[in-house]
C-alpha cells in the first residue's frame, strides 16, 4: 500500500498504542487496513480493531489489585505507584465506579442501604471491564457520584488499554473471578481508628455527609462488612503495606518489582544494542500533544521537532570520539574530543513496507554503520541499533518515527529532520 492510501485514523491509532515493533524478532511490520474500507465509520472500526490486534501490543498488561479497608490509603498508594511508574502507561480503575445505582425506593431509605456488602457492586461488569482492558481494548468506565448514590447517565470515563492496570477497592479480593485477573495483590493495612478519623473528614468534606450519618453508617455497615468481607480477603494479598502511603520503602519495592515484571531490563538483555532514553512527563507531554487530533500544524511541527532533537542529541552521544586539541583565544591548549564518525537522519513514515526495505529506499547510496530507530514506547524513547552487513560501516543512520499526521506536516517534519541531519554532519 502506498503512503497516500493509509487512512489518517490508522496512522494516529497505530501510533498511539504501545510500540515494540522495532523489537519484533520476525522483522515484519503489520500492514494497515485496505483502503477499500475507507468509509468514515467503517474505517474507524477497522483501524480500531486493527490496532487492538496489532502484534506489537505486549501480550498481557500487568494487573495489580489494591485492597484494604475504607480510607486506608488505597488511592494514595495507587497514586504513588503511578507517579513512580512514570515511564509506563498505567491506568487506575476504581471498584467504586461499579457501584450499582440505587433505585428510587432504595434512595428513599438510603440510610438502610449497605454500601459495604459485595452485592452493592456490579461485579459482572467489573470483570468485563478488566477482561477487555487485559485483551487490549478500551472500556467506558461508569462515573459514580457518592452524593447522589447514582452513576452518571450520560457520561463515562473512557479507559484505554495500558501496560499496567491498577484495580483499587475495598472488595477487589472478595470475588475469585476478579482475583484471578490479577498478577499482584496488595493490601493496605491501616489502623481502624486512623481510617475512621480519615473517613469522617473525607465524607463530610468531599461526599456531602454529616458526622452523625458517617458514624452511624460506620457502626451499622462499614465495620461489620470490614470484619466479614474485607479482612478475610487479606489472606489473598501478596504484599501487605502497613501505614499505607507513608510506607515509602514498601512502595519503592513494589515499583521495582513491577519494573522487573514489565521486562524493561530483559529488553536490554535480549537486545544489547538497545538504548532507552528515560521517559519524563515532559516527553510524554510532547508525545500527547503531537497525537492530539486538535493540535495546530504549527505546534505539531514545533513539538515533533523538539522530540526529534532530543533523539538526535542522544544519538550523537553514541558516536565514537577521538581526542582533539584546540587552542583557546588565550593561547592555552584545550584537550577535547571530536566525532570520528558521522550521523545522518532519515525520517521514515509508517508504510506497509518492512523497516529494512524502507531503510534501503531512504538511504540509497549512503554507507550505513548502525541504525538508530526512535519510537516512543512504553519504556520511554528507545534507540534501537541494528547492525547491517559489514560492507557498510561508515555512517550512523537515525530513523525517526514521529506521528506524521498529514501529507503537509510530514514534509515539514522532513524539513526539521534535515536540520538535524546537518547538525549531525
Ligand atoms: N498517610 C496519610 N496521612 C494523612 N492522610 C492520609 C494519608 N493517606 C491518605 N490520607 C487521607 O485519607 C483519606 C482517604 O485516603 P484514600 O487514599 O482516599 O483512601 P482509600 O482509597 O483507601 O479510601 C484521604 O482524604 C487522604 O487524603
Ligand atoms: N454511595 C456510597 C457508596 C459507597 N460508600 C462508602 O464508600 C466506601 C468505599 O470507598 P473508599 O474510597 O472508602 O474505599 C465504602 O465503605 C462505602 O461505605 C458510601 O458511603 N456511599
Amino acid at each position: 500500500m502506498s503512503e497516500e492510501t493509509i487512512p489518517i485514523d490508522y496512522v494516529m491509532e497505530a501510533a498511539s498504542g504501545p510500540h515494540f515493533s522495532g523489537l519484533r524478532l520476525d522483522g515484519r511490520l503489520s500492514s494497515p487496513p485496505s483502503s477499500s474500507t475507507s468509509s468514515p465509520a467503517h474505517r474507524y472500526s477497522v483501524s480500531s480493531s486493527f490496532a487492538q490486534a496489532d502484534a506489537n501490543t505486549p501480550k498481557q498488561p500487568f494487573v495489580i489489585g489494591v485492597s484494604g479497608g475504607t480510607a486506608s490509603g488505597k488511592t494514595t498508594v495507587c497514586d504513588m505507584i503511578i507517579q513512580q511508574l512514570h515511564d509506563h502507561r498505567v491506568v487506575l480503575v476504581n471498584q467504586d465506579s461499579f457501584y450499582r445505582g440505587l433505585t428510587a425506593e432504595e434512595l428513599e431509605r438510603v440510610h438502610e442501604y449497605n454500601f459495604d456488602h459485595p452485592d452493592s457492586f456490579d461485579t459482572e461488569q467489573l470483570v468485563d471491564c478488566i477482561e477487555k482492558l487485559k485483551s487490549g481494548q478500551s472500556y467506558p468506565v461508569p462515573i459514580y457520584d457518592f452524593k447522589t448514590h447514582q452513576r452518571c447517565v450520560d457520561s463515562f470515563r473512557q479507559v484505554n488499554a495500558s501496560n499496567v492496570i491498577i484495580l483499587e477497592g475495598i472488595l477487589v479480593f472478595h470475588d475469585q473471578r476478579v482475583r484471578n485477573l490479577m498478577n499482584m495483590k496488595i493490601f493496605v493495612d491501616t489502623e481502624p481508628d486512623v481510617r475512621l478519623a480519615r473517613r469522617i473528614r473525607r465524607d463530610t468534606v468531599e461526599r456531602g455527609r454529616d458526622i452523625n450519618s458517617v458514624l452511624e453508617q460506620y457502626a451499622k455497615f462499614v465495620k461489620p462488612a470490614f470484619d466479614d468481607f474485607v479482612l478475610p480477603s487479606k489472606k489473598y494479598a501478596d504484599v501487605i503495606i502497613p501505614r499505607g502511603g507513608e510506607n515509602h520503602v514498601a512502595i519503592d519495592l513494589i515499583v521495582q518489582h513491577i519494573h522487573t515484571k514489565l521486562g524493561q531490563h530483559d529488553l536490554c538483555k535480549i537486545y544489547p544494542n538497545v538504548t532507552v532514553i528515560q521517559s519524563t512527563f515532559q516527553i510524554r507531554g510532547m508525545h500527547t500533544l503531537i497525537r492530539d487530533q486538535d493540535i495546530s500544524k504549527h505546534n505539531f511541527v514545533f513539538y515533533s521537532d523538539r522530540l526529534i532533537r532530543l533523539v538526535v542529541e542522544h544519538g550523537l552521544g553514541h558516536l565514537p570520539f577521538t581526542e582533539k586539541q584546540v587552542v583557546t583565544p588565550t593561547a592555552s591548549v584545550y584537550t577535547g574530543v571530536d566525532f570520528c564518525k558521522k550521523l545522518c537522519g532519515v525520517s521514515i513514515i509508517r508504510s506497509g513496507e518492512s523497516m529494512e526495505n524502507a531503510l534501503r529506499a531512504c538511504c540509497k547510496g549512503i554507507k550505513i554503520g548502525k541504525i538508530l530507530i526512535h519510537r516512543e514506547g512504553d519504556n520511554g524513547m528507545q534507540l534501537i541499533y541494528q547492525k547491517l552487513p559489514n560492507d557498510i560501516s561508515e555512517r550512523h543512520v537515525l530513523l525517526l518515527d514521529p506521528v506524521l499526521a498529514t501529507e503537509n506536516t510530514s514534509n515539514e517534519i522532513r524539513g526539521s529532520v534535515d536540520c538535524s541531519y546537518k547538525q549531525g554532519g
